[in-house]
């Protein structure tokens, strides 16, 4: 089920479901890369088997994601246990409580009107505003790829080390330092149901690394497109035979 076995059998193993926790990216690992971001589509099925996964590991089953929470509710309604968004900076813990943010610096204006005049001179290249930060998509403006780089490095050299340019697909992201996916592995570990379990967190890009390397820290796993699996479609099919309980004899 596993693209390429001999990079998924140098990491520690899977555990048993039951004393697993799933720590799941969401665009490019859950879901397909779109053209853009509102145009994803969540195939069918998926949230159903989310929720039978969640069933079988007690709950501790969480979305940690680069996107704002109340998309993940959207695409996802009520199917993960806690969801991580923004890299960390925002965080619900369980499906009733309040979403809590790390306190960090606003985004100048002047850098969104900056960055808003600069895709405008970049057809098909587009701002992405979230509360803490910004992306500059170049996926429908692949030419742009270079100057949007550099006005991003450039407003972020300028901030003091207070934002940094995260790589992201087809992307650059400008977000503050201070949180990113592992810190999020690290907290929500912490606390019941994931507290005791052992994490596996699967992602696709640079910013799952955090994440990834947060979860074998912690005693746990984890896999990464392509080395691992090939394609989002890989990580559902082997989602959906681990909550038929297909998968359980390769579990350790
Ligand atoms: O942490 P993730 O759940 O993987 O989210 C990362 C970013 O995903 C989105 O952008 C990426 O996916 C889009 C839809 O497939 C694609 O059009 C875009 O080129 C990608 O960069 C999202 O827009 C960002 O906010 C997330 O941070």
């Amino acid at each position: 089920m596993i693209a390429n076995p001999e990079a998924a059998a140098s990491r520690p193993k899977l555990p048993p479901i039951e004393r697993a926790a799933f720590l799941l990216d969401f665009d490019g690992t859950l879901v397909d890369i779109a053209p853009a971001p509102e145009l994803v589509r969540v195939q069918d099925g998926l949230s159903d088997t989310l929720r039978r996964l969640r069933a079988l590991c007690g709950d501790a089953l969480a979305v940690v994601t680069g996107r704002p929470i109340a998309q993940i509710d959207e695409f996802l309604p009520g199917v993960p246990y806690a969801v991580a968004g923004e890299h960390g900076i925002a965080m619900r813990r369980n499906p009733d409580a309040e979403l809590v943010r790390v306190p960090v610096p606003p985004v100048p204006a002047a850098w969104l009107e900056a960055a808003e005049a600069l895709v405008a001179a970049h057809p098909g290249a587009r701002v992405e505003r979230k509360a803490t930060g910004f992306v500059l998509h170049y996926r429908a403006a692949p030419e742009a790829e270079g100057a949007l780089r550099e006005a991003a490095e450039r407003m972020a050299e300028g901030s003091g080390g207070a934002f940094h340019v995260q790589t992201a697909k087809m992307a650059w992201e400008i977000r503050p330092h201070g949180t990113d996916k592992g810190s999020a592995v690290h907290a929500l570990m912490q606390q019941k149901p994931f507290l005791g379990r052992l994490p596996v967190f699967i992602g696709d890009d640079v910013t799952d690394e955090d994440g990834i390397r947060a979860a074998i820290a912690l005693g746990g796993t984890g896999y990464r497109i392509p080395a691992d699996f090939d394609e989002p479609e890989s990580v559902r099919r082997w989602l959906t035979a681990l909550a038929a309980g297909e998968e359980r004899a390769w579990a350790v």
